[in-house]
């Protein structure tokens, strides 16, 4: 890399996982970014077809570009990697990145928790490089913007965990909630699972139907209680929609004083932070970086109500990625990145 300082600079990106939905998320991203550039591409089963067999609507942008087998040289002239790859891959692949000294932007859960017990408890494998897991920061700008600064590596939030813990964090800061009584009611639209065609996600499945799954086991959950320094009892459910996460987040109520002032004064200088006093849809942050979080105080039943809405795509995965990347590189925190999003 040249310089901070971009202008006319080039700061090449390697995409790992570019194939995928949050790859193509990147890409689309990344084609109207400042400084960041594409720079390589690569996918797994993809690898030497073109970007436009996975993702028709960049073939404008990506036309004569083909995605490439990851291999010996991969990193060759790259100044910074982004992974979004299938759990326990970047477990592998983090010290040769780290050790080439090339900023780090992961997506996976590898390196989202800070201890190896935790990480084997919620995903029940153990950890190939426990050693590495203090190298990362987590990746939530709006909690964690200093640290993501000066960070070599970053694991970005996951999109479930991004949502609950923006509406919950600055209430549990502002005493206002008890932190062992939350619970997090979620639905995401199902490319929240990846592009790779599964029954729970097929057509058939989720049209004209709402469910719940992973009943107190949804591994979101620790990175939820980690961020919060609470506990949490969350439920993850599937809609009948293509993108959006809506989070709906209770707590018993510990405080005085109204929780959406509160969120209005921990988000008064967030660019991707809208605090409403509607309750939020994901309609309104799809195809953005935003955020749009409320809640209300419930005397009666004595609990705080927070909602926030998210696009899972975006703040919750490849527009959240480039936010760290600018934090990381000295850019502009929001290059490339808006908080409008796309409606009707
Ligand atoms: N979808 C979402 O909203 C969110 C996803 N995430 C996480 O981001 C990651 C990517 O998710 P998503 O894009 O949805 O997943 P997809 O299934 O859409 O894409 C997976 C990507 O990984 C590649 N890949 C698969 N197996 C291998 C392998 N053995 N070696 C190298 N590359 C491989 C695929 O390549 P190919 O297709 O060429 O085989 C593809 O590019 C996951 O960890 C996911 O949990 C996190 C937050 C939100
Ligand atoms: C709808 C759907 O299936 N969502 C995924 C979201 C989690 C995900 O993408 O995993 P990470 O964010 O941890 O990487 C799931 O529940 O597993």
């Amino acid at each position: 890399m040249q310089s901070a300082a971009y202008g006319p600079l080039m700061i090449r990106t390697a995409i790992l996982g570019a194939s995928g939905y949050v790859g193509g998320e990147l890409l689309r991203l990344l084609a109207a970014h400042p400084a960041l550039v594409p720079a390589k591409l690569f996918g797994e089963s993809k690898a030497g077809q073109p970007v436009s067999s996975a993702h028709p609507h960049l073939a404008a942008a990506f036309a004569d570009r083909s995605f490439e087998k990851f291999g010996d040289r991969a990193l060759d002239d790259v100044d910074l990697v982004f992974a979004a790859l299938p759990h326990g891959h970047s477990q592998r692949l983090a010290a040769t990145i780290l050790d080439r000294q090339i900023p780090f932007v992961d997506l996976g859960a590898d390196f989202r928790l800070n201890d190896s017990a935790t990480y084997e408890r919620w995903y029940g494998d153990a950890h190939e490089a426990p050693e590495l897991l203090d190298r990362f920061v987590y990746g939530i700008p709006e909690l964690h913007r200093d640290a993501i600064r000066s960070a070599k590596a970053v694991a970005a939030a996951g999109c479930y965990a991004t949502a609950a813990i923006l509406a919950l964090k600055p209430l549990v800061d502002a005493g206002m909630i008890d932190p062992a009584s939350m619970i997090v009611d979620a639905a995401s639209g199902v490319s929240g699972a990846g592009r790779e065609a599964k029954e729970a996600t097929g057509f058939s499945n989720v049209d004209g139907s709402f469910a719940a799954y992973g009943l107190v086991s949804h591994r979101h959950t620790a990175e939820m209680e980690m961020a919060t320094g609470g506990t949490v009892l969350f439920t993850p459910h599937l809609v009948p929609m293509t993108r959006g996460i809506l989070a709906t987040c209770y707590a018993t109520t510990t405080g005085e004083g109204d929780p959406l002032d509160f969120l209005r004064v921990a988000y008064a200088d967030e660019p991707f932070v809208h605090v409403t006093d509607q309750p939020p849809a994901t309609k309104w942050v799809a195809g953005s970086n935003g955020v749009q979080v409320t809640a209300r105080r419930d005397d009666r039943t004595g609990r705080i109500l927070a909602l926030s809405a998210i696009d899972n795509l975006g703040k919750g995965a490849a527009g959240q990625m480039i936010q760290c990347a600018n934090l990381m590189l000295g850019l502009d925190e929001g290059a490339g990145l808006s908080p409008i999003g796309v409606f009707p």
